[in-house]
Formats: C-alpha cells, sequence, structure tokens
C-alpha cells in the first residue's frame, strides 16, 4: 500500500482540492494523508464562499504529529496544491523536507495552484510569485495548467512546440518530469482536450473530448493531478499513467455532463475512475 500526504483545499460542499483529490486516489488503492490548507463551504468559483485557511504553521505541526508516532517513514509521496496563504508554501516545502528525511524515496508533486482571475478561481496575492521562485527547486514532478506553465517559464506558449521547450525548461530547474494538465493554443483540435507529460527524454501527448458545459466543472485539475500520481505510486511508466489518467478523467467528465451538473461526479464514475472503459492512447511528440 502507498501513502500520499496531500496538502491542498477542503470544501465541504462539491469537489475541488482534496475534495477532488482524495477519493479518486483512495479509489484508486492509494492510502491519502489529508492536509488541508483552507476550509471553505465551496470552491472559489461561486463568487462567495465562507470558511478560513489553516494556520501556516499547522502544516509542519501536523507531520510532526505523524513523526511522533513513528509513521512517517510511510509516506511515499507528497501532493499539494491549492494553498490558502502564501505563508503556507514554505510549510509545505517544510513538509517535504521533512518527509524526505523519514523516507529518502518520497516523490513531490507540485501542483501549483495560481487562480484564474477571469474564471473567478481565487488564489491570494503572493502564492503565484512564491511558487514560481521556490516549487521547480524542490519537486520531482509539477503539474502546471497552460496559464501556470506560462507563469513557470515566463513566457506566453502559443504552440506545442513552446508547450514543450517550457517544460524542458522546467525539468532543467529541478522537475524530472512535468504534467501539462491543460495545454491550450491556438491550432488544437476545437473539439478536443489536450494534455501533456514531458521528461528529460520523452514525451507524449494527450487528447480527451472536449464537452460543450454551460458552466466549467472545477476541481478537474486536482483530479487529474491525484490520479496521474496514484497511478504512478501503483507502478506505472510515465506513459501508462498518463494514459490512465486521460481516461478516468474522461470519464469523470462524461457522466458530469450527462447529468447535466456543474460539480463533478466523483462518486457516479467510480468504478471508471479505478477501471475505465474507454482508451486513449497517448501520442509520442
Ligand atoms: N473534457 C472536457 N470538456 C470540457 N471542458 C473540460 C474538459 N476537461 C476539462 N475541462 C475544463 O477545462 C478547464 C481546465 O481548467 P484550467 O484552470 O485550465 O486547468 P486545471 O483544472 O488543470 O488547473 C476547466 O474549466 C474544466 O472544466
Ligand atoms: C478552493 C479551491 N481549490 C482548488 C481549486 C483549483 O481547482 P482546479 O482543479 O479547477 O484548478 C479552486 C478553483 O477555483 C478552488 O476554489
Ligand atoms: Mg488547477
Amino acid at each position: 500500500m502507498k501513502h500520499v500526504l496531500s496538502i491542498q483545499s477542503h470544501v465541504v460542499y462539491g469537489h475541488a482540492g482534496n475534495s477532488a483529490a482524495v477519493f479518486p486516489m483512495r479509489r484508486l488503492g492509494v492510502e491519502v494523508w489529508p492536509v488541508n490548507t483552507v476550509q471553505f463551504s465551496n470552491h472559489t468559483q461561486y463568487g462567495r464562499w465562507a470558511g478560513q485557511p489553516l494556520e501556516p504553521s499547522q502544516i509542519t505541526a501536523l507531520v510532526d504529529g505523524i513523526a511522533a508516532i513513528g509513521e512517517l517513514q510511510r509516506c511515499d509521496a507528497v501532493l499539494s496544491g491549492y494553498l490558502g496563504a502564501p505563508e503556507q508554501a514554505a510549510y509545505v516545502i517544510e513538509a517535504v523536507r521533512k518527509v524526505r528525511a523519514a523516507n529518502p524515496q518520497a516523490v513531490y508533486l507540485c501542483d501549483p495552484v495560481m487562480g484564474h482571475p477571469e474564471k473567478g478561481c481565487v488564489v491570494q496575492p503572493g502564492i503565484q510569485q512564491y511558487l514560481v521562485e521556490h516549487m521547480p527547486a524542490v519537486a520531482d514532478i509539477m503539474a502546471p495548467n497552460h496559464l501556470e506553465l506560462e507563469k513557470l517559464a515566463g513566457r506566453e506558449i502559443d504552440s506545442l512546440a513552446d508547450a514543450l521547450a517550457a517544460c524542458r525548461d522546467l525539468i532543467a530547474r529541478g522537475p524530472k518530469l512535468v504534467l501539462v494538465k491543460h495545454l491550450d493554443y491556438a491550432g488544437k483540435p476545437a473539439d478536443q482536450f489536450e494534455m501533456l507529460v514531458v521528461s528529460a527524454n520523452e514525451a507524449w501527448l494527450g487528447r480527451r473530448p472536449l464537452y460543450p458545459f454551460d458552466r466549467q466543472p472545477v476541481g478537474v485539475g486536482d483530479l487529474t493531478s491525484g490520479v496521474f500520481l496514484a497511478r504512478t505510486l501503483s507502478g506505472d511508466d510515465v506513459k501508462t499513467a498518463f494514459e490512465h489518467t486521460l481516461a478516468a478523467v474522461d470519464a469523470v467528465m462524461a457522466a458530469t455532463h450527462a447529468a447535466g451538473e456543474y460539480e463533478l461526479q466523483l462518486v457516479a464514475a467510480q468504478d471508471e475512475i479505478a477501471r475505465p472503459q474507454r482508451r486513449f492512447d497517448a501520442i509520442a511528440v
């Protein structure tokens, strides 16, 4: 059994952050230790929410608590996502350091959630800059979306070639693997959703159907990075983990669209998260 320390948001209603990633990872057979960076009533794209961030030093206090009961060396990976305050970021790095000291094999997947003002994804000021400056040196895997990759690269990405170059530049700064959870550029097939995964010596493009939602569901990125990490920990190679992620997330999107719901239908689609029926072949690029 693999164990993941997952440091992300929690929403009481609906699915984003840990509330989008924990159940799918467990459904994929991975034990998850959730640390909730915020507890909000709902995700921020509703435009209003109640709740508050976790006091930043609590992140390492909770990790120390696991170490104190002698269990931290069982941690195989740290996953971080939505942070509630810029001060939390340094404590995430401290948590990663403590986990690596307890288990030198542990991997750190950083989903650099930066917010998207146009979409209403609200992330506190200062978090983006911290992620750009500090996380590439610490993370083993980074999972940006298109916009986050642009911020990490410090330039616009207008083509697949641009995206590949940006991933390779990022790899030169630290991570061994970059999963672009959402790739968007002029010339991309209009009816397809694209993802990309890049290491120093391989790169795979993935395509799955784009569904015509009235309101775009939130939490897709969090689901994507969680599924990819869970499959990687279970022993998949990069291509296999990527193909499973494409198919599992597609199944959730298809179920959500078919139900006419705004919130991701993770419970309804749970069997397909574990064993998707459709297959999507990654394309070598
Ligand atoms: N198959 C799909 N069909 C339609 N929209 C999708 C599909 N998959 C994801 N999306 C939408 O694409 C967007 C991806 O969000 P973005 O912020 O770019 O990346 P991420 O969620 O990876 O952080 C979300 O609005 C999500 O609802
Ligand atoms: C509380 C919270 N967590 C996480 C996210 C990130 O969601 P996504 O996976 O769509 O990037 C959001 C986006 O609005 C959010 O409001
Ligand atoms: Mg995201």
